[in-house]
C-alpha cells in the first residue's frame, strides 16, 4: 500500500498495483473497436452468420440434396454476397469461415472485397469446435486458444475486423455444471482479450442450446447464471466491453417441451435475463437463431424490441439458419435459381432489420421454408 495526505489532511491509501497502471488497450485501439462494434449494429442492422464449418455446411447441403464440395459451398455463398447493395441497410456484418475468407466470385473477386465495397464489416469464425469435458454429463469446452493471437493478426491483415467464438452449454441432469460454466466463461474471455489485442471486435457467444424438454423458466435461470459468469470473466480479463458484441440464445423452452410460449413471453424472459446480467456498456446483442424457424426468429426479435423493459443495447440478429433456410431451398444447387435465391435471402434480411427496430409486420404470406423448424439435435458440430 502507498499512502499520502490530501490537501485537506485526509490520509489517502492506494494499493500499489492498480489495474489502470497496466492498460490493456490504447485510447486509439478502444476507439477503433467501439466504432466497429457500433457500425455492425447501427440502425437495425444485424449479422449474417455464414461461417458454417465444412461439416455443418455439409448437413445444410444434404437437406437440399447437393454435394458438399468446395465449389458448391462457394457458389451458394456467392449468391448471398452478390445480392443487391441495398442489403447493406439490413446487414452490417458477415461472419465467414476460414475457407470463405479466401474464396472469390466467378469473376475472380475476393468475397471479402465484395462485402467491404458494400460497407459490410467482415468477420471470421475463430473457434475450432468443441471437445468433451471428462467426468461431466456430455459437456464441452471450446477449442482454439493455441496460436489464436497469430491467427487473429493474420485475419486482421486479410480484411477481418471482428471474430466469433461459440461456447456450448446444455440443460440436463447436472447441466450446465459449475465446471462447464466457469470453463466456458473463462475461455470466452481469454478469446475476447486476444481478439481485442489484435484489433478484432470479439463476438462473445455463450449458447445455451435448446435440446431438452425443460420449460422457458428453466432456460431463463440457466441463461442468467451463464451470462453472469461470462461478464465476470470478461471483467477479470480486462476486456473492453464497448468494443464487444454479445451473441446469446433467446430464452425459450426446450425443443421437446410441450408447453408453448408466445413471442411476448419469450421477449419478456429474454430481456429480463439480459437486463439482470449484461452491462449497458455493451453496444449490441445479436441473437443466434438456434434452430427456430425463420419466421419465429423474426417474430421473437420483433417482440424483444417491443418489450417494455429498459433496453440500453441494440437488440439485433446474428442468424445462420434463420437467414439462409429459404434461400438454400430456393437455390437447390441450380444456377438458374439465382434470382429466387437472392430474393429469399433479401426478404429475410429485410424482415429481421425491421424486427430489430420493432417494426416487423407479419403479413401471413411466408413460404413453407420460412415456417419450418430448423432444429438439429445436439448441435455442437
Ligand atoms: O443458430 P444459428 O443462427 O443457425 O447459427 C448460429 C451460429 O453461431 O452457429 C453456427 C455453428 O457454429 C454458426 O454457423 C453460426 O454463427
Amino acid at each position: 500500500m502507498m499512502s499520502s495526505r490530501s490537501q485537506n489532511g485526509f490520509r489517502i491509501t492506494r494499493p500499489v498495483t492498480m489495474a489502470y497502471q497496466f492498460p490493456a488497450l490504447t485510447p486509439e485501439q478502444k476507439k477503433e473497436l467501439s466504432e466497429t462494434a457500433r457500425r455492425i449494429v447501427a440502425n437495425g442492422k444485424g449479422i449474417l452468420a455464414a461461417d458454417e464449418s465444412v461439416g455443418t455446411m455439409g448437413s445444410r447441403l444434404q437437406r437440399i440434396k447437393v454435394e458438399n464440395t468446395e465449389e458448391n459451398r462457394r457458389q451458394f455463398r456467392e449468391l448471398l454476397f452478390t445480392v443487391d447493395s441495398s442489403v447493406n441497410q439490413s446487414i452490417g456484418g458477415v461472419i465467414l469461415f476460414h475457407e470463405t475468407l479466401y474464396q472469390k466470385d466467378s469473376q475472380g473477386k475476393l468475397f471479402r472485397d465484395i462485402l467491404k465495397e458494400k460497407g459490410i464489416v467482415v468477420g471470421i469464425k475463430l473457434d475450432q469446435g468443441v471437445a468433451p469435458l471428462a467426468g461431466t454429463n456430455k459437456e464441452t469446452s471450446t477449442q482454439g486458444l493455441d496460436g489464436l493471437s497469430q491467427r487473429c493478426a493474420q485475419y486482421k491483415k486479410d480484411g477481418a475486423d471482428f471474430g466469433k467464438w461459440r461456447a456450448v452449454l446444455r440443460i440436463d441432469n447436472h447441466c450446465p455444471s459449475q465446471l462447464a460454466i466457469q470453463e466456458n466463461a473463462n475461455t470466452l474471455a481469454r478469446y475476447a482479450s486476444i481478439c481485442q489485442q489484435n484489433g478484432l471486435v470479439p463476438i462473445v457467444e455463450p449458447e445455451v442450446i435448446p435440446d431438452g424438454d425443460h420449460d422457458m423458466e428453466h432456460c431463463q435461470y440457466v441463461t442468467e447464471k451463464v451470462l453472469a459468469a461470462v461478464y465476470k470473466a470478461l471483467n477479470d480479463h480486462h476486456v473492453y466491453l464497448e468494443g464487444t458484441l454479445l451473441k446469446p440464445n433467446m430464452v425459450t423452452a426446450g425443443h421437446a417441451c410441450t408447453k408453448k410460449y408466445t413471442p411476448e413471453q419469450v421477449a419478456m424472459a429474454t430481456v429480463t435475463s439480459l437486463h439482470r446480467t449484461v452491462p449497458a456498456a455493451v453496444p449490441g446483442i445479436c441473437f443466434l437463431s438456434g434452430g427456430m424457424s425463420e419466421e419465429d426468429a423474426t417474430l421473437n426479435l420483433n417482440a424483444i424490441n417491443l418489450c417494455p423493459l429498459p433496453k440500453p443495447w441494440k437488440l439485433s440478429f446474428s442468424y445462420g439458419r434463420a437467414l439462409q433456410a429459404s434461400a438454400l431451398a430456393a437455390w437447390g444447387g441450380k444456377a438458374a435459381n439465382k434470382k429466387a435465391t437472392q430474393e429469399a435471402f433479401m426478404k429475410r434480411a429485410l424482415a429481421n432489420c425491421q424486427a430489430a427496430k420493432g417494426q416487423y409486420v407479419h403479413t401471413g404470406s411466408s413460404g413453407t421454408a420460412s415456417t419450418q423448424s430448423l432444429f438439429t439435435a445436439c448441435y455442437t458440430y
